[in-house]
Parts: C-alpha cells; structure tokens; sequence
C-alpha cells in the first residue's frame, strides 16, 4: 500500500486555473478580505484551494483524507465480482459501488471514464433504515473504518456549514433563507463520501471522468496526484489544470448553490484526464470527496432574496427552469424535490 505523499510531483509547465487560494483560520476568524474573497472565487472560477493546515479541525480533516485514501486502496483491490455486489441502481440508490465505464460520455469523441467509485452515503452512515443497511450497501472491509467514515462525515459536514454561513453573509441574506436551513445534517439528503480510482493504461483513449458539473450544494475533494481540470472562465471548451496543493482541499459548488441564487454563484464545469506523462505509462489515481448535497425535502428554486431576479439559470440540459418562473422544474414544468431532483440527475449522468 502506498501513501499520498509518495505520488509523483506535478509536471511542470501545465496551463493552471487561476484559482484563489483562501485559508480556512481566516475565514473562521471572520477576517472580511478573506470573506470576500471566497464569494468572489464562488461567483467567478466557483472552485477554489482552502488552505487547511492551520486549524485543528482542517489538520484533522487532511489526516482523515489519507487514511480514506488508504481504504480506498483497499477496497478497489477486491474482485470486481465483490464490489459488484454493491452496484449503486440507477434511480433507485445513489450509494455504493460504480463500476468503470458506466459514466454519461460528455465529450466529442465520446471516450468512456476510467473510474470506479464507492459512494457511502452520511444517512447510510448516521441513521441508518435498518440494522443491515451498510452490510447489504457496502463491503464487510468498511467496518473497522466506521468511526473515520463518520467522524470525516461530520467534519466535511461542519466545513461545509462555515462556508455556507459566510456566504449568505456575504450575500446578506435573511435569515430565513440562509443556505445551512437547505442542508441540514440530520435531515435526509444525498450527503456522501466518494472514494474513486482511475485506472490509466497507455494509449487507451480514456478519460478520468468525461466534464460535468457536480449537482449537489458543495464538494470538498482530496486529491494528490493531480488529472482534475475545469473549463476555462476566459475560453469555452478550454481545459486548465487543477494542481493540488499540499495540505489544501479542493472546494467548488454545485448546481443547487446556482439554482438557489439564480445564477449568481457558479457551478463550473470539470473532468479528470491523464496527466501528459501518463499517455504513455500506466498510473493509478485515488481521491477523496465529499458531496454535501440538500436536503430531500428542498424545493430546488431561487431562495427568497434571488428569486425575482432575471432568470439566469440553465443547469444541465433538461433540467432547466421554467419560464418566468424560478428553480429547477421537470419537463412537466413544477418545481422539483431535491430528492427528486439529485435522482434525475444522477440517472442522467450516469452515477
Ligand atoms: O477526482 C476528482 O478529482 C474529481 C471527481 C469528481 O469530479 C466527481 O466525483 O464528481
Ligand atoms: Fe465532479
């Protein structure tokens, strides 16, 4: 088993996305340039590097992330005949496992994804249907892990919070409709960890993970080795690079922050490829996410203080809004659940 750190260094000489780097002691010091630089990152790239290494609960979250990196490895090692005893079903359940190759192919060329998943979902975890739902979902190797699952859950969950809080802050909402009421922790909702592995072999004309936009309300993402581009703000269909930085998350938001604020914060497109020096040579991938999403019961519309605004929104081909009406509708034009919302979504893409 190998370890985070032993991956390779980026290559030098890549195109980078000009992301803003935000450091998490500032923003829970209510330092206002800092808070202002996280709504303009949301507003403008909607993704961003949070420097985590100086606050216990981020050092704690950086610790959690490599010791999930090493389940990961762990449980992808099983036989593909195991982890397909926990196949996630479309449409039915978004947790458990996906199988390379399954994923919506989203570019001209229609290469398939090279990445398999295990989705473990906050409520599978935290208030679980029945005394064998994680033994029926997910693989007996997670049961020594619980405690890390839960406690990086609820961590990822409380980040997650502070930076919702900040940004109704900064967007001076009212306090009825501040975003933390849309995801609340002990309300049923799409909240899950992601584990994934990408396999890249030369030549095999594979994408990571084809572009897409992540639908739920924020994604915290660990990864190492780099492979994560977003599409350029400045040239559409251009890819820039995400270099990870050491002892930072990944953070962007997804389409239900620009759903609730009706454009204004962005949910930017994104796809995982083969680093350049890996078109020849085979290399493996690990990273760690984790998809805060809203709860269930949430109508997916503009929250009260955006909601007569011109409609700006136009999120994922068919799920877009109706006419001189807010939110996210289906083809039938009312007002969608998230519940039914993310499983539309995720029937969509694939995952
Ligand atoms: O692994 C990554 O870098 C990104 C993963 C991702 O975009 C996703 O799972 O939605
Ligand atoms: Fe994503």
């Amino acid at each position: 088993m190998t370890n985070p750190s032993s991956n390779p260094p980026f290559p030098p000489n890549l195109p980078l996305a000009p992301l803003t780097t935000i450091s998490h002691s500032k923003l829970l010091s209510n330092d206002s340039i800092e808070s202002s630089k996280l709504l303009s990152a949301c507003k403008n790239q909607g993704f961003f590097h949070l420097d985590l290494r100086t606050t216990p609960q981020g050092a704690t979250l950086l610790s959690q992330s490599s010791q999930l990196y090493n389940l990961a490895q762990s449980l992808f090692a099983l036989p593909l005949e195991t982890k397909q005893q926990f196949a996630l079903q479309k449409g039915v359940s978004l947790f458990g496992y996906k199988p390379a190759g399954t994923v919506k192919t989203t570019d001209p060329s229609h290469r398939p994804d090279s990445t398999e998943f295990f989705n473990i979902g906050k409520d599978d975890l935290f208030f679980p249907t029945s005394p064998d739902t994680l033994a029926t979902k997910y693989p007996s190797e997670i049961t020594p892990s619980l405690p890390l699952l839960k406690s990086f859950t609820s961590n990822c969950h409380v980040l997650a919070m502070e930076l919702l809080t900040l940004l109704a802050q900064e967007l001076q909402l009212s306090s009825d409709t501040i975003f933390t009421d849309l995801n609340k922790f002990d309300q049923t909702s799409g909240d899950h960890i992601r584990l994934t592995h990408t396999i890249h072999t030369p030549n095999d004309n594979k994408l990571g993970l084809p572009s897409h936009t992540d639908f739920g309300t924020i994604t915290i993402l660990f990864n190492w080795q780099g492979g994560l581009q977003i599409e350029s703000t400045t040239a559409p269909n251009q890819w820039e690079w995400v270099k990870p930085l050491p002892g930072h998350a990944i953070i962007n938001l997804g389409d239900a922050m620009k759903i609730f604020t009706n454009g204004l914060l962005k949910s930017a497109k994104h796809r995982v490829v083969p680093l350049p020096d890996n078109q020849e040579k085979a290399m493996e991938r690990y990273s760690v996410v984790y998809f805060v999403r809203p709860n269930d019961n949430v109508m997916m519309k503009a929250v009260d203080k955006f909601e007569n605004d011109e409609i700006r929104v136009r999120v994922a081909g068919k799920f877009e809004p109706v006419l001189g009406g807010e939110g996210n509708s289906s083809s039938t034009g009312e007002v969608l659940t998230a519940g039914e919302w993310m499983v539309q979504r995720a029937v969509q893409l694939g995952n």
